[in-house]
């Protein structure tokens, strides 16, 4: 028997008021998920802004671009655990990596200042001192340590989580288990984000000889070396890392540059 019309209209009434009853408790906040704190429920994610030299550490103004990013990770678990527990320090790289001043990194004289390629392109790494590479061919993977190249480790799947949120981040990301010695035990893939300013990577100024004129030579490389860096820098970190180390001899004032791919 079908039921009278009114019947009808009162149960579709009554699923309407239910719906607005839900929306507008949600709204004032009186459910038991919407009754947190805003800032704790999601964390605000803080827009990135443009580099400029004026948003530099020496400036005093990177490391409110850092702190602020620590806040941005939205993803649970590992990622978010990785994110919280970086600190530079920790693998002997600076806080804070000033612009145009000498720094000391791994024990060595560094300045990080304009890029040789033009200012259009950046900043650029030089040695403060000479770095001697004995026999550069056959001294190759062997040559001396410059410094890591740091920064918090993801997961692959992770790190693709926070490109959907920052696709420029990538222009620093380096993948470690693509490289040659990797016994890729992590199947996954793990990614460095090696971006100098929120990680203090200076690695992440060395430029690459692509494409360069006149014509760069190439005098460091990154390499992948299963398990943790040589104390006193990180071993409770890092199970793996990655080096820059020098494959010819660099003069004082010489800018680094490697060999990488971009885009
Ligand atoms: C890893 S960063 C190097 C540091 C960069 N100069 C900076 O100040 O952030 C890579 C970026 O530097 C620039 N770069 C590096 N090598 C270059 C080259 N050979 N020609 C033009 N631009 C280059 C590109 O903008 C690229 O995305």
């Amino acid at each position: 028997m079908t039921p009278p019309p009114y019947v009808l209209s009162q149960g579709v009434l009554a699923a309407i008021g239910n719906a607005l009853l839900q929306a507008f408790v949600v709204g004032i906040g009186t459910s038991h998920e919407a009754s947190k704190p805003h800032h704790e429920a999601r964390p605000r994610v803080p827009s990135i802004r443009q580099r400029s030299k004026a948003q530099r550490p020496s400036e005093g103004h990177a490391r409110t671009i850092v702190e602020g990013r620590w806040g941005m990770c939205e993803f649970t678990g590992k990622c978010a655990n990785i994110i919280q527990s970086w600190n530079p320090t920790v693998l002997g790289l600076l806080d804070s990596l000033p612009y145009d001043e000498e720094v000391v990194v791994w024990g060595r004289r560094w300045i990080v200042k304009t890029c040789t390629l033009g200012e259009k392109h950046g900043y650029g790494v030089y040695a403060c001192e000479d770095i001697i590479v004995e026999d550069s061919a056959s001294c190759r993977r062997e040559g001396p340590t410059l410094f890591p190249y740091g920064g918090p480790i993801y997961k692959r799947r992770h790190w693709n989580m926070i490109l959907t949120q920052h696709p420029k981040w990538k222009t620093f990301a380096l993948e470690m288990d693509t490289f040659a010695g990797s016994t890729r035990r992590h199947s996954d893939g793990r990614v460095i984000d090696g971006d100098p300013i929120r990680s203090g990577n200076i690695a992440g100024f060395i430029n690459n000889t692509v494409g360069t004129q006149p014509k760069r030579r190439a005098n460091c490389e990154w390499v992948f070396v299963e398990g943790p860096p040589p104390a006193p820098y990180g071993q409770a970190y890092h199970e793996d890392h990655c080096l820059v180390i020098a494959t010819r001899t660099i003069r004082s004032g010489d800018e680094l540059f490697t060999h990488y791919e971009w885009n």
